[in-house]
């Protein structure tokens, strides 16, 4: 299936969804990551701050905000900035999305686990994101791992046709499974 087709099944598919659905989902998706070892061992945590239309951060942020160094993107033209996520009043930013302001920038190559959202992944761990390569090009140059959440209904059968700049994830964590990709992602390891 081609990833325009996936974003639009995926956005239907989202549509039908009650508040106390996405709100059970989010909650048992949180606990299974806790329970992995990655998250377990991470002391700087790279999230994101949830759309709407995604699984929701807001209590998980708040909930690690003083027991993990936890960091969010902002965007930077074609790039994602990371920047401390520390509690401050977050404007919205790009994509009325709220971003954290400063200028404490930190590297990627300092972030252990990338949670990472996506419209949908396959088995293999392969993402499709909202088409503008914003992780792809951020992910391109992490060792850390990285972690895909969502519904399970994100999770396709089909197997998603790649590019050669796509990153996948190591892991995807959703309400009713956690799969860990069967392709080891790194290369130097
Ligand atoms: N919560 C969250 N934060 C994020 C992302 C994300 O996917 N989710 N990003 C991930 O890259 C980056 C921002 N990139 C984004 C790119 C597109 C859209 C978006 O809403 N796209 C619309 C179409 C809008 C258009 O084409 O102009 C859509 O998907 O319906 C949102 C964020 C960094 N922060
Ligand atoms: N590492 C990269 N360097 C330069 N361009 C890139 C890179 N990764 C992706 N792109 C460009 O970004 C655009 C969107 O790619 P794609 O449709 O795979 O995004 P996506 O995986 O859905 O989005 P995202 O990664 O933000 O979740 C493409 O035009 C692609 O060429």
């Amino acid at each position: 299936m081609k990833k325009e087709q996936i974003r639009l099944l995926i956005r239907a598919h989202k549509a039908l969804l009650s508040s106390e659905e996405r709100k059970n989902s989010a909650i048992k998706v949180w606990e299974a990551v806790e329970r992995t070892g990655a998250f377990i061992m991470a002391e700087r945590v790279l999230l994101y701050n949830s759309l709407p239309d995604e699984l929701d951060t807001h209590s998980f942020i708040e909930k690690w905000q003083n027991k993990k160094r936890l960091y969010l993107p902002r965007v930077n033209g074609v790039t994602l900035d990371i920047l401390p996520c520390d509690g401050r009043e977050m404007p919205t930013g790009a994509f009325c999305i709220s971003e954290p302001v400063g200028t404490d920038v930190e590297r990627i190559e300092n972030i252990d686990l990338v949670i990472v959202p996506a419209v949908a992944y396959d088995r293999t761990g392969s993402r499709v994101g909202r088409g503008k390569g914003y992780y792809d090009r951020l992910l391109a140059s992490t060792l850390a791992t990285k972690i895909g959440v969502g519904y399970d209904f994100q999770v396709i059968d089909d197997i998603i046709e790649t590019d050669s700049h796509d990153v996948p994830v190591d892991i995807v964590i959703t309400e009713n499974r956690t799969i860990r990709a069967i392709i080891k992602n790194k290369t130097n390891t």
